[in-house]
């Protein structure tokens, strides 16, 4: 029998305080001055802002293959903390996500933990090789039921094969979720090409070999009539041709991470590995224009690309060290400074950017649902008050490759009910 939870005083969606009542698994009750049932534990949530349970639609667990860098528990445990209900994982795994056994091992894992949904993202290619498709049909048949296809880490940068995954996921209402990098123009980069990589002596990411990318494949979207998903878009001129595409009624979506909606390419030169990731840290204007497009609906998610790595892939000189940042236990911090602090969103739009979209996104039917009596309840209580630097030694990754270690950031989730059960609560993993 689960326990019945009744929250006092929690600010639904930044609006007036509420109570709601957690019983059975579902919101069972929503209002103000609720009696608690007997043998209800009461939540006093004043000054907390309740949002539903946030959904990523790009997180790297890595198991199978690197447990030294994250497991499924830990990624999930590290969800939890963060204030997420369900998660994707990512395909680039060892051996790669890109067969029914494996997807399904990787959502079993995650119901074993139970600290968050792990829905299994497939590889488009066998083995992430770009050479020919995966068997996407099996995957997403399987007990997993996948729906978002992906070979994050690397491009599908043959058009051909773009343009038939497209086709193949229309039988089963599937999204091909793009890393848009164009390897010729790439070869070798290490951060984002301008007058400061020139002057580091660091080979440049150039925002053109994702902008080519990204135009590309809105055109095979639009001409074969499928659902194209853009990962971590970084540039404003990415911005624009997504911008374009959605004007066209064509069937884009696109994320943005916490890191490129807050970091620059300056601090590359620092020369310290935490700040190389991919796509690069870009320039202050691409920062701007990626959250004018957050804020008017260009992008329509937040996604955070969690890219845990061990301490040494990135305890090393710049060019030897891996791509990618954690980033599930900060990202509604960022968010929060970034976005809300600014005024540019409120915390509805926050819900709505990263729980209800990327929910829609994934084709999740139980996930990302508003905050009603009788939905699911998956419910996150914030305290947008608090002030804390990040202490990478309280983190429930296994990995440390946080970018903002020592950083002062705002906001703190107090509490993470997935289907009325707490996997956070008083800030600790239950
Ligand atoms: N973002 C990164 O820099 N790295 C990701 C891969 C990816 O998202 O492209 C990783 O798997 O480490
Ligand atoms: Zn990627
Ligand atoms: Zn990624």
């Amino acid at each position: 029998m689960t326990t019945t939870y009744l929250i006092k005083d929690a600010a639904l969606l930044g609006g007036d305080p509420v109570d709601l009542l957690l019983a059975d698994g579902v919101v069972s009750e929503i209002g103000a001055g609720l009696t608690a049932p007997e043998g209800a534990e009461v939540v006093d949530a004043t000054g907390l802002v309740a949002l539903p349970g946030l959904v990523d639609l790009h997180t790297h667990l890595r198991e199978p293959g690197r447990e030294d860098a994250e497991t499924v528990e830990s990624g999930t445990r590290a969800a939890a903390r963060g204030g997420f209900t369900a998660v994707h994982a990512m395909a680039n795994t060892e051996p790669v996500a890109d067969t029914a056994g494996v997807v399904e091992q990787v959502w079993r894992l995650g119901r074993e933990a139970g600290y968050c949904d792990v829905h299994p993202v497939g590889a488009v290619t066998v083995g992430l090789q770009g050479q020919q498709l995966a068997e996407l049909g099996a995957m997403a048949d399987s007990a997993a039921r996948v729906r978002v296809f992906s070979d994050d880490g690397k491009c599908v940068s043959d058009a051909v094969l773009m343009r038939r995954a497209l086709e193949y996921v229309k039988a089963f209402d599937g999204v091909v979720a793009q890393h848009a990098q164009e390897p010729r123009l790439t070869e070798g980069a290490q951060m984002n090409e301008g007058e400061l990589s020139g002057r580091l002596g660091l080979a440049g990411w150039p925002a053109v070999a994702e902008e080519a990318v990204i135009a590309r494949d809105c055109l095979l979207a639009a001409h074969v009539g499928s659902r194209l998903h853009v990962c971590h878009v970084s540039t404003a001129g990415s911005v624009e041709i997504v911008r374009q595409a959605k004007e066209k009624g064509w069937n884009v979506t696109a994320e943005a991470c916490p890191h490129h909606l807050l970091l620059t390419d300056e601090l590359a030169a620092t020369y310290d590995p935490i700040y190389k990731v991919n796509p690069p840290l870009r320039t202050q204007a691409d920062v701007e224009a990626l959250r004018a497009g957050l804020a008017d609906g260009t992008i329509d998610i937040v996604a955070t690309d969690h890219a845990p790595h061990p301490h040494e892939d990135k305890d090393c000189e710049w060019a030897a060290a891996a791509f990618g940042m954690l980033g599930l236990e900060t990202a509604l911090s960022v968010v929060q400074a970034t976005m809300v602090d600014t005024g540019l969103l409120d915390w509805a739009g926050v819900a709505e950017r990263m729980s209800h979209a990327p929910a829609r996104i994934g084709r999740l039917s139980d996930q990302g649902l508003p905050l009603e009596v009788g939905a699911p309840a998956n419910v996150v209580l914030y305290d947008p008050s608090h002030r804390g630097t990040v202490d990478p030694s309280e983190s429930a990754s296994l990995s440390r490759n946080s970018p903002y270690v020592g950083m002062e950031l705002p906001g703190r989730v107090v509490a993470t009910f997935l289907r009325g059960r707490p996997t956070v609560l008083d800030g600790k993993l239950q």
